[in-house]
C-alpha cells in the first residue's frame, strides 16, 4: 500500500543524567531527568499519562477502570484489528467493538538501548519503551474469533520534546490478514469552548453523529459545540493540530498512516457511559486519534505494518 511521507523524528539523545524506567503494578513509568514522564498499563499497553514541561496532556476518567476488568475510559488504548462495531461476515466479526488489543494484557519488552531507526533512544533525553503482544496471550474467547499468528509491538518513546507511539504488526502466519488500526488519544485540555483543531485540509470524513454520512471538510478549523464523532479519511498534512485560546497547545503527527477520528460525546454520550467521570469531564478532553481505519490493511503472509503518531506539547 501507499503510506505517507515520514515526518521528522523528535530530537535525539545528548549526554548527561539518564532517564529512569521502573515497573510497579502492571506498568511501566519512564522519565527523563528534565520531570518529563510516561506511564503505561501492561493492559491494553494503554498509555494513561504522558507528562510534559509540568503539565499532563492524557485525559482519563475517575471512574475508568485500570484493573484489567474493561478497557481504560482515557489514555491512548489500541484499537486492533478492528475499529468500531466489527462488520458482519468479515473474519473480524466475533470481535468486541475496537477489538482485543485494548483488553489484552501485553508484554513488557523492554527499553531500548540503541538507535531505533526512526528515533534515537536510550540517551539522555529520550527513552523507548517496547511492548508485545502475539496470539499466545490472547484470552480464549479473542483467539477462536481471530485465529491469525500476528505479533504486534508498541513502541512509546518518550523524548524532550514529544511523544512517539507506533504499532508495528506482523503477519507471522501462512495466510493473508486484513486489519484496522488507531491509537485511540484522548488529549486533556483545559476547556473545550477554547479549543479549535486544525489541519484537517479538505478532507472527507464519515459523520457518524449524523447517520455516517460522508462530508467534506469545508472550514480549516474545527470547533467543538456537540457531540462529534467524524472519521476523516486520506489526510494530505501529516498534522493535526489542537490550539486553545488560539495558541499551539498539541500537534499530532501521523506517520505511516493517514486517517483520524474526532471524537467528543459531549453531555448525553458522557451520560450514557458509566465509566465517564466527572459527567462534564467532556469539557476536558477531546480525542483525536491516528490510524488506518478507511478500509482494511492487508497483510500477506510474513509482511509487516507500521504507523503510529509524534506528539508535540507546547508549554
Ligand atoms: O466506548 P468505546 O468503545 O471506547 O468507543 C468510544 C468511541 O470511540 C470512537 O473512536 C468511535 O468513533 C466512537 O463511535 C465511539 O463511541
Amino acid at each position: 500500500m501507499d503510506r505517507p511521507k515520514k515526518p521528522s523524528a523528535i530530537s535525539p539523545s545528548g549526554t548527561g543524567p539518564q532517564p529512569s524506567v521502573h515497573s510497579e503494578q502492571g506498568r511501566v513509568i519512564a522519565s527523563l531527568p528534565t520531570g518529563d514522564s510516561v506511564e503505561v498499563l501492561l493492559y491494553g499497553a494503554t498509555v494513561i499519562s504522558w507528562k510534559a514541561n509540568g503539565r499532563e496532556n492524557i485525559w482519563v476518567s475517575d471512574a475508568a477502570k485500570l484493573d484489567g476488568s474493561k478497557p481504560v475510559r482515557g489514555g491512548v488504548p489500541i484499537v486492533f484489528p478492528c475499529f468500531g462495531p466489527p462488520p458482519k461476515n468479515h473474519a473480524t466479526s466475533a470481535l468486541p467493538q475496537h477489538g482485543f488489543a485494548r483488553n489484552s494484557t501485553w508484554v513488557y519488552l523492554g527499553k531500548s538501548s540503541s538507535e531505533s531507526g526512526k528515533l534515537a533512544s536510550g540517551g539522555d533525553d529520550s527513552v523507548k519503551l517496547d511492548f508485545g503482544l502475539t496470539s499466545s496471550e490472547l484470552s480464549e474467547d479473542a483467539k477462536k474469533a481471530w485465529g491469525y499468528d500476528f505479533s504486534l509491538v508498541y513502541s512509546v518513546t518518550l523524548a524532550r520534546d514529544g511523544l512517539q507511539t507506533m504499532l508495528n504488526v506482523q503477519n507471522k502466519g501462512d495466510k493473508a490478514l486484513e486489519f484496522q488500526m488507531l491509537l485511540h488519544t484522548y488529549f486533556r485540555i483545559d476547556d473545550i469552548s477554547k479549543v479549535a483543531i486544525n489541519g484537517l485540509g479538505s478532507a472527507t470524513y464519515i459523520d457518524k453523529v449524523l447517520n455516517a454520512t460522508e462530508h467534506q471538510q469545508s472550514t480549516p478549523s474545527l470547533q467543538i459545540t456537540g457531540e462529534v464523532d467524524r472519521v476523516y479519511a486520506a489526510i494530505k498534512q501529516d498534522t493535526t493540530s489542537i490550539t486553545q485560546d488560539g495558541k499551539p497547545r498539541l500537534d499530532v503527527t501521523r506517520d505511516g498512516i493517514s486517517d483520524s477520528v474526532v471524537w467528543n460525546p459531549w453531555i448525553e454520550k458522557a451520560k450514557s457511559m458509566g465509566d465517564f467521570e466527572p459527567k462534564d469531564g467532556y469539557k476536558k478532553m477531546i480525542c483525536v486519534e491516528v490510524g488506518a481505519v478507511d478500509g482494511w490493511t492487508k497483510l500477506e503472509a510474513g509482511e509487516t505494518f507500521e504507523g503510529g503518531m509524534i506528539v508535540k506539547s507546547h508549554a
